[in-house]
């Protein structure tokens, strides 16, 4: 069974999401202005208590926002339904139903589902709505406290119904930005090495099987690479695992340097990378294995890691043949590259015939 702490782990933590505090900033503003235009607005109509409970929604509304940019985000939490909960209340009993203020309760809607922990948001939710109808249910049965001419009350009416649906376009466009972005993470996650940024070794699976299927369909040549830093022990041993780490992303940004753009390149393993080139046969594979390990030569591996070190790789080449599946290219350039290790380092040896 899952355990209390497990829970917390794995329920997204809506609470602390920075972005929200910032959307409500945000609305804190647009409602404080919003409030402003209802002060000259019932003022014009000839409704000054509503007027002045305005200059208290903006009191409260500048209090809020100021809450939140100081972190005291209950606060502004209390200081927000409040407002909202008070002067819809209040606008409804004076003017009535047809204003419209009920159209803000609904704006909460969204709001308790995407910040509150599902338990709250469920008894949150069933409130809003027991406060809704209530409030519904009495205007049945009483009239308004302050009524406004019926031309004026339509005025409110669109003013208010304007703004939801201003709001809540602005809403729904921030959350589905918000997704995007989440789902772009996290593909970004599921997709590549977090140390060097070249893709991980599932997803470079992945893609060399679509290269694979177009290798099948249309004969282009494809070249493998596997790279492997030398004596990468002895630099983590020596210097220690944080020099090794810096190493590691200076290889993986030489390698994408040298190679072309439509090359994929990926961490195999710890220290080993494996690049495909498309449209590439073993010779010209070799050229750019030339390329890369002659970069290394040519790179101050001292300035980069503040260490007295200098980086070699070895490279094994193979070229994708008819029948072939990935483990099979990369077995050949496994073995070229054991070929390449094995007579001292610091070269690049082809796949034998
Ligand atoms: N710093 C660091 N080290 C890693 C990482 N992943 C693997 N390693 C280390 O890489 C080293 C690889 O060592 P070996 O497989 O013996 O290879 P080598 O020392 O490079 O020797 P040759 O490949 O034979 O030249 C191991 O010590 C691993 O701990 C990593 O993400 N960061």
């Amino acid at each position: 069974m899952e355990s209390p702490d497990n829970r917390a782990f794995y329920e997204p933590a809506r609470d602390r999401r920075p972005q929200f505090w910032r959307l409500a900033m945000r609305c804190a503003q647009i409602a404080a202005a919003v409030d402003v235009a209802f002060f000259v607005l019932f003022h014009l109509l000839g409704s000054p208590i509503l007027a002045w409970v305005n200059v208290a929604s903006v009191a409260m509304y500048a209090g809020a926002y100021y809450a939140l940019k100081y972190r005291l985000n209950k606060t502004a939490v209390v200081l927000i339904w409040s407002e909202v909960l008070i002067h819809a209340a209040l606008g409804i009993v004076l003017i009535g139903w047809d204003s419209g203020f009920h159209y803000y309760l609904l704006m909460f809607i969204p709001a308790i589902c995407v910040s509150a922990p599902r338990r709250w948001a469920v008894v949150a939710l069933l409130s809003l709505w027991g406060y809704y109808v209530a409030l519904d249910v009495l205007m049945w049965f009483i009239e308004p406290l302050q009524p406004i001419p019926q031309s004026a009350l339509y005025v409110v009416h669109l003013f208010n119904l304007s703004v939801v649906f201003a709001m809540f376009s602005y809403l729904a466009s921030y959350y589905l930005r918000m997704v995007v972005l989440a789902q772009r993470k996290l593909r970004q996650m599921a997709t590549t090495d977090s140390l060097t940024g070249l893709f991980n070794r599932r997803h470079m699976a992945y893609l060399a099987e679509k290269e694979l299927a177009r290798f099948q369909r249309s004969g282009h040549k494809v070249g493998f690479l596997l790279l492997d830093v030398d004596h990468f022990k002895s630099i983590n041993d020596r210097y220690g695992h944080e020099v090794g780490d810096r190493v590691l992303a200076s290889v993986a940004d030489l390698i994408r340097r040298e190679l072309r753009t439509q090359d994929l390149i990926g961490r195999w393993g710890g220290e080993e990378f494996l690049a495909i080139l498309p449209d590439t046969d073993a010779a010209n594979a070799q050229a750019s294995a030339e390329r890369v390990r002659n970069a290394f030569l040519a790179r101050n591996w001292h300035a980069i890691t503040g260490a007295a070190l200098d980086v070699t790789i070895s490279i094994g080449v193979s070229e994708l043949r008819a029948g072939d599946d990935l483990s099979a290219a990369v077995s050949r350039a496994d073995q070229a590259l054991y070929r390449g290790k094995t007579s001292g380092r610091n070269r690049v040896e082809l796949e034998t015939a």
